[in-house]
């Protein structure tokens, strides 16, 4: 088991990586009170619900599964977890547990923000998409029809306890989604992870256990330092976002139904690095290299079809990340160094959205 640790004074909380956790990490002794809520998802839940539960025999543990789906990302769905939360007469001192992808953590982070004010969480992801990126770093939501991630706060989980063995039973599609989250951090802040991304791509795509764990450690690593500089987004926390303000469009203009989260990322990355060269900030090499790459896994790296560029203006208005009235983008300045700016010209925006969707 290798340990990372992100350091928030005194929200700080581990990150423990390793194979077979789930059978072995003394998880109950993390606990603080004596009730917990495991939460999960009805596919995620006949693989490794009992497992989890198990560990949980001494006190009261009670359990909630979820429908699956992005689209089920609602506040509706949190809605029923309060009720869940009510009925069982959980109190203050209850900790939530997350087993699952992103949407389950997502939601059970938001939950555990809300009830009574806040109650501890911990995250078990088990996803690629979530071992790298969303069960770390305490940001939570829920989507509205509108807007991705529009409800949400910040909340810290206790802990991340990853065990690697449950991506075995993920599908190959889910592992390239979470993959493009991989590909983010070399882009902005580790271009020698990126090269050896790139190096080691043929075994990392036949799934080397031995290999994925050092990405998803990397990974964290990465996160977990943007994450301890700037917790609430004042800054460069929003590199993270490379590619999410045109994917986060993709994902809503398509009912967050037909794209993976990740998969949007990948092709909002690729019109980030070239809405970046098309500025003369980078040269043209990298947008070629990262789809070369990024198909390699069967990642999207075009628009959904039929979208147009005033979609796009129109959804990308309504991101977080405007400011005053500025649309602020994460741009790419060179492997491995990105800017979050609203300083580019508009016509750069509008041609690289005419370049993707046609006029
Ligand atoms: N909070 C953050 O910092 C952050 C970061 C990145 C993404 N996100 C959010 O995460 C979500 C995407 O997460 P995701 O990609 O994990 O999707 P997901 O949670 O929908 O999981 C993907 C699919 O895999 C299934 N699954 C999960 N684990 C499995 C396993 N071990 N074996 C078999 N099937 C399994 C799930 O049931 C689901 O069908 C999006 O809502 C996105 O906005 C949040
Ligand atoms: O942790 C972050 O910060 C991120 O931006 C990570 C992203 O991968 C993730 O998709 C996040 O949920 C996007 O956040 P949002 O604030 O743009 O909704
Ligand atoms: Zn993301």
């Amino acid at each position: 088991m290798r340990t990372l640790q992100v350091a928030l004074a005194e929200r700080s909380y581990p990150i423990h990586i390793g194979q077979g956790l789930l059978d072995t990490f003394p998880l109950a002794e993390q606990v603080r009170g004596n009730q917990v809520m495991i939460i999960t998802n009805e596919t995620i839940a006949p693989l490794y619900l009992d497992k989890l539960q198990s560990q949980f025999s001494q006190i009261q543990c009670d359990t909630l599964v979820l429908p699956d789906g992005e689209k089920y990302k609602t506040l509706a769905t949190l809605e029923s977890i309060f009720d869940a939360l009510l009925e069982k007469r959980h109190s203050r001192t209850t900790t939530l547990i997350a087993l699952g992808g992103g949407v389950v953590g997502d939601m059970v982070g938001f939950a555990a923000a809300c009830y009574q004010r806040g109650v501890d969480f911990i995250q078990v992801p088990t996803t690629l998409l979530a071992q790298v990126d969303s069960s770390v770093g305490g940001k939570t939501a829920v989507n509205h029809p509108r807007g991705k991630n529009m409800i949400g706060a910040f909340h810290q989980p206790r802990l991340v306890l990853i065990d690697t063995d449950v991506l075995e039973t993920l599908p190959t599609r889910e592992v390239a989604a979470g993959y493009a989250e991989v590909v983010k951090y070399g882009l902005i802040r580790d271009p020698e992870f990126y090269d050896w991304l790139e190096t080691n791509n043929p075994r990392l795509l036949s799934r080397d256990s031995e290999l994925m764990a050092e990405a998803i450690y990397r990974s964290c690593e990465n996160k977990a330092q943007v994450v301890a500089d700037d917790e609430t987004e004042q800054g460069n926390r929003a590199l993270l976002n490379l590619g999410h303000t045109f994917g986060h469009a993709m994902e809503t203009a398509t009912g967050y139904s037909e794209w993976l989260h990740g998969e949007a990322v990948a092709a909002g990355m690729v019109m980030a690095v070239s809405m970046s060269a098309r500025l003369g900030w980078l040269d043209e090499g990298l947008e070629s290299r990262l789809m070369a790459l990024l198909e390699s896994w069967g990642l999207p790296v075009a628009v959904p079809k039929g979208m147009t560029a005033a979609q796009f203006m129109d959804l990308m208005a309504l991101d977080k990340k405007v400011h005053n009235g500025q649309l602020r983008l994460v741009l790419m300045k060179a492997l491995g160094d990105a800017v979050v700016t609203a300083d580019y010209p508009a016509a750069a925006l509008q041609e690289t959205l005419e370049a993707f969707c046609g006029v």
